[in-house]
Order: structure tokens, then sequence, then C-alpha cells
């Protein structure tokens, strides 16, 4: 078996805690022979920033291109709010994005049977949720020119974001929901504010004219506002979402919590398949750097052993291992062991390295 090469960036505050339980995931992967892996870990974020003066290396990104797949913890953190807005740690992970061109970000969002009472959300309206956020990754306000702070003659500042969107990047990532549509429920909302955004009147125009290549796949528009109140008030009508970066972003955290917690969210970021079929990706889980519990022992592990998932189904082709790794959270969630961002009455509280030993425990008894 030709071993499959990852680069794993722990990053900041909670990353490294969760990324070791990745690597006992690994390590169960290697020696039950279901897949070879090897790995090199590299800095990114403030960490790196203390180590090189820049959020991510030259030499760290040149390992991040030559993996099979990047692993990514988070960054970030209030140690380096005064650092230069250019080098501060989550450009890190923009480089990345960007340099990777993994301009499709995929953001399942699924609330597991043993957790429907774990939302702030009522068990009716989470119970059986199974969406898929489809956030365009490498355009939008988070790359567009011009993006500064200008002090005008009069002494008073000006602030720049701009919301930028060619064609083609509208293009890309509306066959990629659809496609994904398609595998799923057949029903694709495209998400975006066409009343008062120019890129917004662009992306409507641009996904409808991509339908017409799916007419198997129902296809409804929603502004982005209503949007986020819909999936407070009933997430279960949407199947797949597609919308741009900002828009993902935030829709993305919002249905976090009707999943339990936002540590429950994985993530894939991918760019487009070369000549060879190779396919650049990065696997994260979607919070941050968790400031606030960083160091205690607490994180919930399962959105970056979720990712590990992610990586094995859209990176590898192992399905079967991707779905052992889901049937082993179930599993643990189903004997009642919680993170204490999902603790519930009667249940037993455990800590991050806890859960990724239960859910190795899990994929034993699963596979045996
Ligand atoms: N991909 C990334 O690396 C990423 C994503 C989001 C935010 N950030 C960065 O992280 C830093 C902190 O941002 P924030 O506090 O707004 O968002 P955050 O996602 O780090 O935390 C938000 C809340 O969710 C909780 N939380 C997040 N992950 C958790 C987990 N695995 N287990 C249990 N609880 C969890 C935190 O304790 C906190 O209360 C900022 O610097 C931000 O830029 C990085
Ligand atoms: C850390 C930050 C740059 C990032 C984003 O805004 O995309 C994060 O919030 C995310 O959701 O991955
Ligand atoms: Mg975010």
């Amino acid at each position: 078996m030709t071993k499959k090469k990852l680069l794993l960036l722990p990053g900041d505050g909670i990353g490294p805690e969760v990324m070791a339980e990745v690597e006992r995931v690994l390590a169960w992967l290697n020696q039950s022979g279901r897949a070879q892996f090897e790995y090199e870990t590299d800095l990114v974020g403030g960490c790196a920033y203390d180590a090189h003066g820049e959020a991510i290396s030259d030499a760290a990104m040149d390992k991040a291109h030559a993996a099979d797949a990047v692993i990514l913890g988070a960054v970030g953190g209030p140690k380096w709010a005064n650092v230069p807005y250019a080098k501060r740690p989550e450009a890190g992970l923009l480089r990345l994005r960007k340099d990777m061109k993994l301009f499709a970000n995929l953001r399942p969002a699924i609330c597991y049977p043993a957790l429907t009472e774990a939302s702030s959300l009522k068990r009716e309206v989470v119970e059986g949720l199974d969406l898929m956020i489809v956030r365009e990754l490498t355009g939008g306000v988070y790359f567009g020119e011009p993006k500064e702070i200008v002090t005008l003659e009069s002494g008073e500042r000006r602030a720049v974001d701009s919301q930028l969107y060619y064609e083609h990047e509208i293009d890309r990532i509306a066959r990629v929901a659809f496609e994904l549509a398609r595998a799923r429920g057949k029903r694709l909302a495209s998400v975006e504010k066409h009343n008062v955004m120019r890129t917004g009147v662009l992306w409507k125009s641009v996904v409808t004219r991509v339908h017409e290549d799916y007419k198997d796949i129902e296809l409804t528009h929603v502004l982005a506002d209503n949007c986020a109140m819909q999936l407070v008030k009933w997430p279960k009508q949407f199947d797949t979402i597609v919308t741009d970066n900002l828009f993902g972003d935030v829709l993305s955290d919002l249905a976090a919590m009707s999943t339990g917690s936002l540590g429950m969210l994985p993530s894939a970021s991918l760019g487009a398949k070369d000549a060879n079929g190779r396919r650049p990706a990065l696997y994260e889980p979607v919070h941050g750097s968790a400031p606030d519990i960083a160091g205690k022992g607490i994180a919930n592990p399962i959105a970056t052993i979720g990712s590990l998932g992610m990586a094995l189904r859209y990176s590898f082709d192992l399905g079967k291992e991707a779905d052992l790794v889901d049937a082993a959270i179930a599993g643990v969630l189903a004997k009642g062991l919680r993170t204490p961002d999902i603790m519930q009455d009667g249940m037993t509280k455990v800590g991050t390295v806890e859960m990724g030993e239960a859910i190795v425990g899990e994929l034993k008894r699963l596979a045996a």
C-alpha cells in the first residue's frame, strides 16, 4: 500500500489539543492496516508568527502543496491582537486557502441522534438534521481589492473591504453544490442578497444558468437574512445550501448550534482536480482556537476527528473507513460520553483525551 502524505498544522489555542486526538485516530488507522498514512507537523497561525514572524512560512506552504491533504486545528488568540494585520494568525489560514486554490468549502451540519436534546433549539427542530453548507472560499469580501484603511485629508479614517466575484468563481462553486445536492436530497438553496448587492445579482443569475445543467435538482433562491432566520426556525427545510464566503462563514456557525455545539462541525476545503486527478485539500473544524477553554483539556475533538473522516472520504477514497469514523463518533455519544460543550443531565462528562480514546476504542470494537 503506498503511503499517503499528510501535513498536520495544529495551530493555536485548542488546535494542538484536538489535533492530538486526530493523531490517535491516524495511529489506529495505520496499526489496523486500513490505511497507511505518514505525516509531518508544522506551524500555522500565532505560533508560526512567534517562530518566524509570519503566520505561515514558505517552507510550510511548500509542504502543504506537496501533501496529499492538510489537516488544520485552529489559529488565533488574544496574544496576537496587536501584530501587524497582514501577519495576524488568521492570515496564515487565508494564505493556505488562497494559494492552494481551495475554492469549495463543505460544511456539513449533522445532528447525531444522541444529541437531539443538546441543542439550544427544540428536539423536533433539529432531530434528523443533515444539512450541507457549501461555502465559496477563495473570493468575495475576504480577498477583494481594495481592502484598506485610509486616512483622509480631513484626518478622518475610512475603511473599505471589497465584495468581488467573477462569473467563473460562482459557476464553479455552483457546480460543486449541484453535484453534492444530486448525491443527497436533490434540493439546493442558493443564498445571497441580490436585493442590495451587485454580487448577489450576478450570483443569482449564474446559479440560475448553471441550473440548466442540473434540471433534476430543485433550486430555490433565498436572501441571506431570511436564510439565517429559516435556519433557526426549521433547518430541516434545507438539504444543500450554496453561498458566498462571508455568508457561508456566518451561516455555518449558526447551523452548528442545531448539532449541539460548534465543536461538532467538521469541514473540507477542496480545489479543482488537476490533469493527474490530484485535488488539493485541507480539512479543519469550523470552530476557532477557543481561547476561553484553551489549555484546560476540555475541548471537543469531534469536529477535528470528523474532519479527518472527511479527508478519508474526499481525498483518499476510503468511504468505508470514513463511515467507521462517523459510526464511532455516533457510538460514543450514544454511550453518553460528553465534553462540557455538549453536556446534558445524566451523561458522563469527559475531557478531550478521554473523548479521543473512547472514539478509538469504539473504532476497534466496530472494526473487529
Ligand atoms: N479555522 C480557524 O482556525 C478559526 C475559525 C474561527 C475562529 N478562529 C479564530 O479563533 C479565535 C477565537 O475566536 P472565537 O472565540 O470567536 O471563536 P471560536 O470558534 O474559537 O469559539 C467560539 C465559542 O465556541 C467554543 N468552542 C469552539 N470550539 C470548541 C470545541 N472544539 N469544543 C468546545 N467548545 C468550543 C469556544 O469555547 C467559544 O466559547 C479568533 O482569533 C478567531 O479569528 C479561527
Ligand atoms: C479564522 C477565520 C479567517 C475563518 C474565516 O473567517 O473564514 C474562520 O472563521 C472560519 O470559519 O474558518
Ligand atoms: Mg468562521
